[in-house]
């Protein structure tokens, strides 16, 4: 009878949810095979839940405090994951990376940053071509290797089903070994030094050490003491991604047995892209049903009207931490946009968290045909995210960043001064250019001095 009761109520909720596939759903692959797109659901939907709803849970609490300005958000990690990538190595040195930066970041602040990577899931992008042409030959873009892949070849360029299942098996690997970095030892303080080993010796990284070495001193000086340590063994760390393809998403939406209520288990967080917030969409109905913390991209074309309308359908409660806007206006537009969005959805009164995304309103493309970002202008975003925060009293509650812990040549500056010529001697993205370890750390210096003008 109970069970009747439940699942009734489960029936109910997916219903609700799929009011989404009668919407315009933008950014989709055209798969060949309709059956085969119906094999890896019911292949995903038998699966386990890559994560569970308590820490969705924990993650929303923590940036409801971020919200309110008493922690900040650190998000980052490649724009798009690939299946090849998903090895142990290279894995570490991202999360090491950004347990780097969030050290730097939690030192400067002095507040707790919350760790969440675009990692475990983060395989499908919206492109703006649908095509792509290379010497006179066109073929489907590559939309990331949940759907193709990047070969320039006609069979690898098709969209392929049975990579939905493939990604999921990617992300369970991932995350495997996400968490076993940030709760087996790895991730302890004490380790600071250690995060640093394996990487070029560079002037962040001298930075980086000197700062290790305060670290360290404190938290002798706080043994010395007798003050217990063992909360800094362990970190939580979140991972996220673009809720783009929706055959992937639909089916590891399950009901949380505590609550009857559905979250989308292939990450803790999601977030909606600039290109897929429309808000009669697709991406925004599906995700207004789930519960767990939802992101969404703003442009420079978004106006306080689009803001408050995707509060309303997103957030209706105005429940803290739910909702981030994560804001990629482009550095010479950040100053003139920003401050008009922040004050207007302010006297709404709504809070929700607003993080930058500096890289993505800053892309160009060289003569030679690399997509690039050169770093002063993320930094002038940055600066600009802060002033706009400033001038209007709302707080800048985080940052999100393309990145890796490979010692790549993809954004043009840094202290290493990348030119032109030398993007061609290490592109490995396979989508938009990240910054390298070290243009990472140089990045959050820089924001650990703006989060001292706050603190
Ligand atoms: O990551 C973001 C988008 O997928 C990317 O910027 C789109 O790039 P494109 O203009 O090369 O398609
Ligand atoms: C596609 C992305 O960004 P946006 O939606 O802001 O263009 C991205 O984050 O890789
Ligand atoms: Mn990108």
């Amino acid at each position: 009878m109970t069970s009747q009761i439940h699942e009734t109520a489960a029936e109910r909720a997916f219903a609700e949810l799929d009011a989404y596939q009668a919407l315009e759903a933008k950014q989709q692959p055209v798969w060949p095979d309709p059956e085969a797109v119906a094999y890896s659901a019911r292949e995903l939907s038998s699966q386990p839940p890559l994560v569970f709803a308590g820490e969705a849970d924990q993650l929303r609490d923590r940036l409801a405090s971020a919200a309110r300005g008493e922690a900040f958000l650190l998000q980052g990690g490649d724009c798009a994951e690939t299946f090849a990538a998903a090895t142990a190595d290279r894995i570490r040195d991202r999360v090491k990376t950004l347990l780097q930066m969030a050290v730097v970041l939690t030192y400067g602040a002095s507040m707790p940053v919350i760790k969440v990577g675009r990692m475990a899931g983060q395989f499908a992008k919206p492109r703006s071509s649908n095509e792509e042409t290379r010497e006179g030959v066109t073929l489907p873009a590559y939309r990331g290797d949940l759907v193709n892949g990047y070969d320039f070849t006609p069979e690898s360029r098709a969209a392929d089903p049975a990579r939905l299942v493939q990604g999921y098996h990617v992300s369970a690997s991932t995350l495997n070994l996400i968490r076993a970095f940030t709760q087996g030892g790895f991730a302890d303080l004490r380790q600071v030094h250690a995060w640093n080993q394996g990487f070029v010796s560079n002037p962040a990284n001298q930075r980086y050490e000197s700062l290790a070495g305060e670290i360290d001193r404190a938290l002798r000086f706080m043994a010395a003491c007798g003050v217990d340590n063992t909360a800094l063994t362990q970190t939580e760390f979140y991972v996220s991604h673009e809720a783009l393809l929706l055959d992937y998403e639909r089916p590891l939406t399950r009901v949380d047995s505590r609550t009857g209520d559905l979250y989308d288990t292939s990450g803790h967080m999601l977030w909606i892209g600039e290109r897929t917030r429309d808000i009669d969409g697709a991406h925004v109905e599906f995700l207004s049903h789930v519960r767990n913390p939802i992101g969404v991209k703003l442009g420079p074309t978004a106006t306080v009207d689009d803001a408050l309308r995707l509060i309303d359908k997103l957030d209706p409660e105005r429940e803290p931490g739910r909702l981030t806007f994560i804001t990629r206006m482009g550095a010479g537009k950040i100053r003139d946009v920003l401050p008009g969005l922040l004050a207007g959805v302010r006297d709404a009164g709504a809070t929700p968290l607003w993080v930058t995304d500096p890289m993505h309103g800053n892309g160009m493309t060289t003569a030679t045909g690399y997509k690039t970002r050169r770093f002063d202008d993320v930094m002038d975003e940055l600066r600009g995210f802060f002033e706009a925060h400033r001038e209007v009293g709302t707080y800048p509650g985080g940052i999100h960043i393309e990145l890796t812990g490979d010692d790549v040549t993809e954004c043009l500056g840094g202290s290493e001064n990348i030119d032109e010529a030398t993007l061609a001697t290490r592109y490995e993205s396979v989508c938009d250019p990240r910054l390298n370890h070290m243009q990472s750390l140089e990045l959050a210096f820089q924001v650990a001095e703006e989060l001292k003008k706050i603190s």
